[in-house]
């Protein structure tokens, strides 16, 4: 990949919200399985939180949090040496400057923040002298809709311009994610059939069996609409859907997907005839039990979360308009599926004298553990007349560092490839508010499902929930 800055340059590391469950969980595993990928590069972390933390309590999270990777010794020794604490009231301007003044450059400030808190953060940061060549990087959800994403951005160019601007997403940063460019761009037989001429929709799916895990107090306000369809799934949208790019450079690849959220819209241009949400109940996942939603730790029952969303949307483009592409994830489901499934038209005709017709050809891509597969029709045991589906599937390696470690190596060199551009994550917005307000409002009823199932009846089309 094109990196703007030599692996070798040592970069600070300044961690926001350092004491949190993402620092602990995800971010500081996503440095460790970069350093044990590259572990000559340079990185000095640096957290910061209103915590009060010892400087051996700190290091006993990071060295924790390496642990989970493993990162190899020499790496791991090298960086908990370079390690420090900052006990900071982020949201008090002098204890801020004082934090910036013992990091120079170049910095990654890394908000690990709620998006108010952050949005809070960036108004003092305006008066304060940032290192030279600082880049920000921020945490989904970026707002939390279209006019304040778009008041976020203005802030966050006040400060620096866009291109050191990093809204991380880690599921760019994933290697089926990723392996889409490739499948996508490298292999002839699939150029000519990528339209809406050869398939028929498409589905991009993320059903986990994970519950809430504790995190009421992210989730409840969230959902899962705006913690996975505006961000992630859309995301995937724009790279499946995206046209040829020139080269893999951050430029381009930012455009094209940009186009592909520009022209998206909700299916029929309704959320009311586009959107559903549902709520779990208690149910049963293997041997856990599951409380209702509404019972769980921190739930306040009065804001009518959704824990399973799907959008129904069109790329109204030449290559796409008049096709639905499908997004759905949600929590405590029973049959985890991470998938983006590709829908082929039939074929125009059948040959008389087969026994039964052929069903739809696909390209299923499994995002967690990765895949692809092509199901096609041919002839099946016994009568060379009888068709049945087949699958050949190819496994996919695992991406050689955690998804966060790969995102965080762009925001670390400098390379904007990986991450969501600002007028992209306007888009997303401008896409959902619709849904949101309809949501409020009352105009989409919530649907309930068990823990453990698979959802509401009659969500996907039948045929969508066989694998
Ligand atoms: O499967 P992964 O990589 O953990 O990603 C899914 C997670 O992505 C996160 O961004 C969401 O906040 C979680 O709710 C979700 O579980």
């Amino acid at each position: 990949m094109l990196g703007a800055m030599a692996a070798e340059t040592p970069v600070t590391l300044l961690i926001l919200g350092a004491g949190g469950d993402l620092t602990h969980r995800l971010l500081l595993p996503g440095v460790g399985s970069l350093l044990k990928i590259e572990p000559s590069r340079k990185v000095q972390i640096v957290g910061a939180d209103r915590a009060d933390l010892t400087a051996t309590q700190w290091k006993k999270r990071v060295e924790e949090s390496f642990a989970t990777v493993p990162v190899p010794a020499r790496p791991a020794r090298s960086a908990l040496a370079k390690t420090r604490y900052q006990q900071t009231d982020l949201l008090d301007t002098e204890q801020l400057a004082d934090l910036l003044a013992g990091c120079s450059g170049p910095l990654v400030i890394y908000f690990a923040l709620p998006p108010a808190v952050s949005m809070k953060v960036c108004r003092l940061l305006e008066d304060i002298d940032l290192p030279d060549d600082t880049r920000l990087a921020l945490e989904k959800p970026f707002g939390g809709d279209e006019k304040s994403a778009r008041t976020f951005n203005a802030q966050l160019h006040k400060l620096v311009p866009e291109d050191h601007i990093f809204r991380v997403d880690h599921f760019l940063g994933r290697s089926t994610v990723l392996n889409l460019i490739g499948l996508r761009f490298a292999n002839r037989i699939l150029q000519p059939i990528w339209s809406a001429e050869h398939i028929e929709r498409v589905e991009i799916i993320y059903d986990e069996d994970l519950a809430l895990e504790g995190r009421a107090g992210y989730y409840d306000r969230a959902g899962a609409l705006r913690d996975m369809l505006q961000s992630h799934l859309l995301q995937i949208l724009g790279v499946f859907a995206m046209e040829s790019i020139a080269d893999l450079s951050a430029q381009e690849v930012q455009d094209q997907k940009a186009q592909v959220l520009r022209s998206t819209y909700l299916w029929g241009g309704s959320p009311k005839r586009s959107s559903k949400r549902a709520r779990y109940t208690a149910g049963q996942i293997g041997r856990r039990k599951i409380p209702a939603y509404t019972r769980e730790k921190g739930v306040d029952p009065s804001r009518e979360t959704e824990t399973l969303a799907q959008v129904q949307v069109e790329v109204r483009n030449n290559r796409w308009a008049g096709i639905p592409f499908t997004l759905r994830s949600g929590k405590a489901l029973g049959t985890p599926r991470k998938q983006v499934i590709a829908y082929f038209r039939p074929v125009p005709h059948l040959p008389n004298g087969f026994d039964n017709t052929a069903a739809p050809d696909k390209l299923i891509i499994d995002l967690k553990p990765g895949a692809v597969s092509f199901v096609l029709t041919m002839n099946a045991e016994g009568s060379p007349m009888d068709l049945e589906q087949k699958e050949l599937r190819a496994e996919l390696a695992p991406g050689w560092m955690l998804p966060y470690g790969e995102v965080l190596r762009e925001v670390l060199d400098g390379d904007n490839l990986l991450s969501v551009r600002g007028d992209a994550a306007e888009s997303c917005w401008r896409i959902m508010d619709p849904v949101l307000k309809a949501w409020k409002a009352g105009r989409v009823p919530m649907e309930a499902y068990p823990a453990g199932s698979t959802g509401p009846k009659g969500w996907l089309p039948d045929d969508s929930l066989v694998r």
